[in-house]
């Protein structure tokens, strides 16, 4: 749109620049004149339509301890999957995907675990009861179930409870202003009497019962004026007489994410600072991932002054999720803080939790995505190869297994080990691979280190083939692609070699193409014997290097010789794969001048 068409438009509202004006942005850093290049030109987006979120919800705090400090020690976790998670999928889980999920995260080390909205459904009220009745909770898990501000549902919640040693009671009531007043008809006063009453509601169900702690949500409290949530949570505090040894938990919720996560840890940190009896407060939050940011909205919550954070494993949850506590406890991780729950086998939970909530993992999810620990490009794949022999180099030089050994290869923010992964996908090859990523496929599966140069040959011949296929290539693939293109083109029909006065005598009966090649020479080696025959028979071959592994292992173990040879004019390369190390070398000379391009007619 240009800009006369923008001014007809007028102004949408008052303050709001005509739709489609270009704004010169105010810029006094030193960049500034950068932005002219390329200047972009105005979207069709409404965008006027919204506004900054903290223009309508100010957060009062001006000066945040939170940017400067760090992550050290992992919050409480609390996995709501068999709640929050639940209510968000088209099919709820049934009792026994409930129960293989539960056993899952206790298994991990989960210590506290929200397992449903009891009063909401028949299927959480007698999962709650199983779990009360059964033997299924470990003493030191506490299991915390949900319920909205109303009677009837508070007192069915306390009725699943029973028998459960260690219970938080979750109550939650939305508290922002569009909530209050559309949705539950409330002014600020009225709303807080409704929770106020209801809170009493929990609390007296729970007299005389030692185990039971209480915890309350105000829903959408990111949209929440911070005033009101702290009246709230203060009173609470108070209803529910909290104490150190008893302490309350309010928890925070970005029930819709609508702000930079700078915004919320504002608010966290707010209230971390302005809470009453702060000693008697456990700090929670809660976030959701509608702007794609619930990760970072949960670490700098942390560094806020939460200490106890809710979420989903894999980040399943309402819309767009609630927080992925993989992808949190494994960023401490990474940062070497222990993050007090077992990932070291994260496909087992991976598959758990796509059975469970019969959605697929994402293959780029961070930490457990199919593709997450794979590079297939080439400068990637070979600084990983060189990563790989460093620290392989290191970790035996200090004389520690490479499994503990200090971590530091490029491309690889962990060792997939850690989570349980193995290499093999580590690297994987198409046509943006390299020759490195080429050489590592068939030095990991088959034991081969290609020489340099044929390394550089090999992987421009790969290169045509993705390319032209436009598909990744498997080892195993690779292994046929070098034999396809370097092995004899002909057959050894027979050979024999006899130590005899004066070298080896070679004799050999073998094809080249369509030529024939018999002979019976004596040389100080079988190679130098082969090309003097070769010469006899009218093609000049230098071997300019000539290197031999093994293939295999045991009995089942074959040499594989790679020959580079000068057949003519034409440098050319040979491998040979044979279960005599002769032989194969025999054969690697062979293909190379099978493989010759014919001398010019004379
Ligand atoms: C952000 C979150 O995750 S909140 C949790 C959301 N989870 C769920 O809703 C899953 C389970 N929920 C349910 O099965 C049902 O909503 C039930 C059984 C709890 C209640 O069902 P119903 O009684 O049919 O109520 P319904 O769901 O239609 O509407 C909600 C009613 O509760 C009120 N309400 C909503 N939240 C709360 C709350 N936290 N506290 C008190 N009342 C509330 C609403 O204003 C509405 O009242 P109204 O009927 O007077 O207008
Ligand atoms: C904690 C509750 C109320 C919740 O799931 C949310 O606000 O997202
Ligand atoms: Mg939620």
């Amino acid at each position: 749109m240009d800009c006369s068409s923008a001014a007809a438009a007028g102004p949408d509202r008052a303050g709001t620049p005509p739709r489609g004006s270009i704004v010169p942005v105010a810029r006094s850093d030193p960049g500034a004149s950068a932005m002219n290049w390329n200047r972009q030109s105005p979207s069709p987006m409404p965008s006027h339509r919204y506004r900054p979120h903290t223009e309508r919800v100010p957060v009062p705090i001006t000066e945040r301890r939170w940017p400067t400090r760090q992550l050290t020690e992992a919050p409480l976790w609390v996995p709501v999957d068999l709640r929050d998670g639940n209510q968000a999928l088209a099919e709820p889980m049934d009792p026994a995907r409930k129960r293989r999920l539960f056993e899952q995260l206790v298994a991990m080390g989960y210590k506290e675990i929200e397992v449903g909205y009891p009063s909401a459904s028949r299927t959480d009220f007698d999962f709650v009861r199983d779990l009360a009745t059964g033997d299924l909770v470990p003493d030191d898990v506490t299991i915390v179930v949900f319920t909205a501000a109303r009677t009837d549902l508070v007192e069915r919640t306390h009725e699943s409870v029973r028998g459960l040693p260690n219970v938080v009671l979750h109550m939650y009531t939305a508290t922002a202003p569009t909530w209050r007043s559309v949705v539950l008809g409330h002014d600020r006063k009225s709303l807080h009497r409704l929770i106020l009453d209801a809170a009493a509601d929990v609390a007296r169900g729970a007299e005389g019962r030692d185990g039971v702690r209480f915890e309350f949500s105000p829903e959408v409290f990111n949209l929440t004026e911070p005033d009101y949530v702290l009246q709230v949570c203060d009173s609470l505090t108070e209803l529910w007489d909290a104490s150190p040894d008893r302490p309350v938990i309010h928890n925070l919720p970005a029930t819709v994410e609508i702000s930079t996560p700078n915004v919320y840890a504002d608010q966290i940190e707010y209230m971390h600072r302005n809470l009453s009896r702060r000693e008697s407060v456990i700090l929670s939050v809660h976030p959701h991932n509608d702007r794609g940011t619930g990760v970072a909205c949960g670490e700098l919550a942390v560094l806020a002054g939460a200490q106890r954070v809710e979420g989903c494993l894999f980040g399943n949850g309402e819309r767009t999720g609630n927080v992925d506590l993989v992808t949190l406890a494994l960023n401490l991780h990474v940062q070497g803080v222990d993050p007090m729950i077992d990932f070291s086998d994260i496909d087992t939970v991976r598959r758990t939790v796509q059975y469970c909530n019969r959605i697929d993992v994402h293959p780029r999810h961070p930490y457990g995505g199919d593709l997450v620990y794979t590079a297939f490009s080439g400068t990637h794949q070979d600084a990983i190869k060189k990563g790989f022999a460093h620290h392989r180099a290191a970790a035996a030089a200090a004389g520690v297994d490479p499994d503990v050994a200090p971590w530091d290869v490029p491309y690889l923010p962990i060792d997939p080990h850690d989570v349980g992964r193995d290499y093999e996908a580590v690297i994987r090859v198409n046509s943006q691979s390299g020759k490195g990523g080429v050489a590592y496929l068939l030095q990991e599966r088959y034991g081969v280190e290609l020489p340099r140069a044929l390394q550089i040959d090999f992987a421009r011949r790969v290169q045509r083939a993705t390319d032209d296929g436009g598909t990744e290539m498997t080892a195993a693939q690779l292994w046929k692609l070098l034999h396809d293109n370097y092995s004899h083109r002909g057959d050894l029909d027979w050979w024999a070699v006899e130590h005899v006065e004066g070298g080896d005598r070679l004799r050999v009966r073998a094809t080249l193409g369509d030529r024939a090649l018999d002979c019976d020479v004596t040389a100080g080696g079988p190679v130098e014997a082969l090309t003097r025959a070769l010469g006899e028979s009218g093609t000049e071959v230098e071997v300019i290097d000539l290197s031999q592994q093994s293939v295999g292992t045991g009995r089942d173990a074959e040499a594989v010789t790679f020959a580079h040879c000068r057949v003519g004019e034409h440098p050319t390369w040979g491998v040979g794969l044979d279960r005599s190390v002769t032989a194969s070398t025999l054969r690697a000379v062979l293909a190379a001048v099978s493989r010759a391009p014919s001398p010019a007619p004379a």
